[in-house]
């Protein structure tokens, strides 16, 4: 059996561990996906590269409030699948060749699985045998999939072929004419944006009554009247079967009082949140904990219950976003550098402000607590919500639907929460990250610098002034 000072199972922020620093140690890497994991391939930078497209599709009708006529006349999917993955396929195939040539990792393409706590077995694609390795660090860096839909029909082969998820939804052969989502997340959001904006009549089917639910109530309640412009909102129902019909599928759904509803659709996509992937891995016979929602147990620092077992992103981290895997990438990568080296490993994750952003249209970025959870968890704070449209740049914009909203302590000294719907909302949000991640004052952040005039950012700076207005 052959052995490796450590073993990372999964190529997406797993892949980034392996730098020079660990030229001299025999590594194993095992990824049964395609390399570079959800991120690259399937996820963020695919998702991100459609949304820009669908940004300038629906340019005319912002335009048009500002008196400028401007059509747009097509929109070439198969171009935009093609320059994408085009640009995409090779940056991975690159990333493992380049892998596979280093002298001191093996790349393993297969599936990994626990024998026990210093053994792994792997199902190498295209082989009979297994085979069984054997480590002395192991670094869980197994990711998370897409829920499936799970219910009547949805196995029938005339309606599987034309149910998607995110990992396929982006190398469909054509533009649906009809996209039926299920679900009221991110992913339904962001897809809502990018195929209505394209062409396809999208329905969006959400089993509560709000989309982004997790969101500030102020910002999940604009985001669902305003996309309810741009598709079919279906709020309040719950998918109970899919059927075939005449070459489509129904999508058949019931309301509180068992009411039932059809949609045709020509595809859908399921975007029921994602599950992370331990389960695959067999890990309690590494004797590795997970919690009720199947999520590594990590102290800190990022070990797990087994000590030599180091574990990072969506697999044990329900933030499920790319730049908390980077984060805790680098936490692991330090600690087990210590380790090795015969020192302690002394850094910890800071999950204290994980800011996210979600490029629907319009944008929405967000940082600390909501105001509900505030008032649920009964901290005291006062909120400020700052309209675009009521600072210069926003007259130029002539919005009308977009804010920001603010939460602080009662005093206002310090934000404890910040939560953006509009334009740039995940640039935006970057100064207010800053400042709480860094401590700074609601105050002399308003004050104590300038605010380019008229930049969008005096939305920032009204609305932290509009904290220190109401402060107690
Ligand atoms: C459509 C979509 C859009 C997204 N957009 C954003 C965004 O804009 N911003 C953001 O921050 N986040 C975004 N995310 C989330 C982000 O992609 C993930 O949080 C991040 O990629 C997780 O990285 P990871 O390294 O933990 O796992 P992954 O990148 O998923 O890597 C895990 C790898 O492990 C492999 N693996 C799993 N089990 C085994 C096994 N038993 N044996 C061998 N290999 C195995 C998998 O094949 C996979 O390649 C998006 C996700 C999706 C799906
Ligand atoms: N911009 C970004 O950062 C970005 C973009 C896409 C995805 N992601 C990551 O990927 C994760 C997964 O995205 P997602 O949109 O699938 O998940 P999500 O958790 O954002 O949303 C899941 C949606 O499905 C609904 N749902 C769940 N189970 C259901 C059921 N049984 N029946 C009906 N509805 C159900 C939920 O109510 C929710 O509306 C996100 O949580 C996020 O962390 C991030």
């Amino acid at each position: 059996m052959e052995h490796f000072d450590l073993v990372v199972i999964g190529s997406g922020s797993g892949n980034s561990l392996i730098d020079e620093r660990f030229a001299g140690l025999r590594v194993a890497m095992v990824e049964r996906g395609v390399y570079g994991g959800t991120c690259l391939n399937v996820g963020c930078i695919p998702t991100k590269m459609f949304v820009l497209p669908a940004d300038h599709a629906i340019a005319p009708e912002q335009a048009r409030r500002l008196g400028v006529d401007q059509q747009t006349t097509a929109v070439h999917f198969s171009q935009i699948r093609d320059r994408i993955f085009g640009r995409i396929d090779p940056i991975s195939a690159g990333g493992k060749q380049w892998r596979e040539q280093s002298e001191n990792v093996t790349v393993f393409t297969g599936t990994g699985r626990f024998v026990d706590n210093h053994t792994l077995e792997i199902a190498l694609q295209g082989e009979d045998e297994p085979v069984r390795i054997s480590g002395d660090r192991f670094v869980l860096a197994a990711g998370s999939r897409a829920t499936l839909l799970d219910v009547p029909g949805a196995n029938d082969p005339q309606v599987a072929p034309k149910v998607h998820t995110s990992d396929t939804i982006m190398r469909l052969a054509a533009l649906p004419e009809r996209l039926v989502i299920l679900g009221g997340g991110y992913i339904a959001s962001e897809f809502a944006h990018v195929f209505s904006a394209y062409g396809s009549q999208v329905t969006m089917i959400n089993r509560s009554e709000r989309l982004l639910r997790r969101e500030d109530e102020e910002i999940s309640e604009r985001f669902t009247k305003i996309i309810s412009r741009r598709v079919n909102l279906q709020l309040n129902q719950q998918v109970v079967r899919v059927e075939p019909h005449r070459g489509d599928v129904v999508v058949v759904t019931q309301d509180p009082n068992g009411i039932e509803y059809s949609y045709p659709a020509d595809v859908v996509l399921v975007a029921q949140g994602r599950v992370p992937n331990g389960d695959g891995l067999e890990l309690e016979r590494a004797g590795v904990e997970t919690d009720q929602q199947g999520y590594v147990v990590v102290d800190e620092q990022q070990r797990t219950s087994q000590a030599h077992i180091w574990a990072l992103g969506d697999v044990s981290s329900p933030y499920q976003l790319k730049h908390v895997a980077n984060h805790e990438m680098r936490v692991v990568q330090v600690n087990l550098l210590a380790e090795i080296a015969g020192e302690q490993a002394t850094v910890s994750s800071d999950h204290r402000f994980v800011p996210h952003a979600i490029f629907t249209e319009p944008q929405i970025a967000s940082v600390g607590a909501t105001e509900q959870e505030l008032r649920e968890a009964g901290t005291p704070c006062i909120t400020t919500v700052q309209a675009y449209g009521d600072v210069a740049y926003g007259w130029a914009m002539e919005d009308a639907d977009h804010a920001v909203k603010l939460i602080s302590d009662p005093a206002a000294e310090t934000l404890l929460g910040a939560h953006i719907i509009g334009p740039q909302a995940s640039t935006l949000l970057q100064p207010l990250i800053q400042a709480m991640s860094f401590g700074l004052g609601v105050e002399e952040m308003a004050r104590g610098q300038y605010w380019i005039h008229p930049a969008l950012t005096e939305v920032l700076e009204n609305a932290l002034l509009g904290l220190v207005e109401q402060r107690g």
